[in-house]
């Protein structure tokens, strides 16, 4: 295995926060969650930002705070659903580490749509099938990655386990 980072990308609500600090923990890694960094520097939740900052502000910081720490090495990222929008983050993500892609179907992501509801303010006054047109466009810039994992009816643990396994191969 390399130092490269790894980097967890996917839909909001895949796993990416919690999964990623596992790994990182199996791996003896640093964690790092491009959200609650973000969080830190403004010392607000990432709903307040957006409500008292706006979205913009929180798009270009989770730009700046992402490419910084794509010139580390030997790190776990795991960045905010919305971060692979931008191309200059897809880029600088995609040279300098290994992208791992949550894959979780629309189904069982609808099972787990209240436990993060209250948190995601872009899913804020959506209705579900708006959130489900959300969750297939939002594929798109998902596209590009180095390992995709589908998670759905797997647990943490075994999610866990799955990707130290391949990133033992490939990284
Ligand atoms: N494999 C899983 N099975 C069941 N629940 C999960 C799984 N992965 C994450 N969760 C739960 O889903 C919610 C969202 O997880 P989170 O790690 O915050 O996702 P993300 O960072 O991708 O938005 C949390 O409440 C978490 O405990
Ligand atoms: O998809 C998005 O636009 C967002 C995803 C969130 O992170 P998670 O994917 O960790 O929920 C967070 O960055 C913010 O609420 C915006
Ligand atoms: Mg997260």
């Amino acid at each position: 295995m390399t130092n490269k980072s790894i980097v967890f990308i996917g839909f909001m609500g895949v796993g990416k926060t919690t999964i990623g600090r596992m790994v990182a923990e199996k791996l003896g890694r640093e964690f790092i969650d491009i959200d609650e960094e973000i969080e830190k520097e403004y010392a607000m939740k990432v709903s307040d930002i957006f409500e008292k900052i706006g979205e913009m502000a929180f798009r270009d910081k989770e730009k700046s705070v992402i490419t910084s720490l794509c010139e580390q090495k030997g790190k776990v990222l795991s960045l905010g659903g919305g971060a692979f929008l931008q191309e200059d983050i897809r880029k600088v993500c995609l040279s300098s580490s290994f992208v791992i892609l949550l894959d979780l179907s629309f189904d069982k992501w609808k099972e787990r749509l209240n436990l993060i509801i209250d948190s995601r303010p872009v899913l804020k006054g959506k209705s579900l099938s708006e959130m489900e047109e959300l969750f297939y466009k939002r594929q798109e810039v998902y596209a590009k990655h180095h390992l995709k994992v589908n998670t759905d009816d797997q647990d943490p643990e075994e999610i866990t386990d799955l990707i130290i396994h391949a990133v033992n191969e490939k990284v």
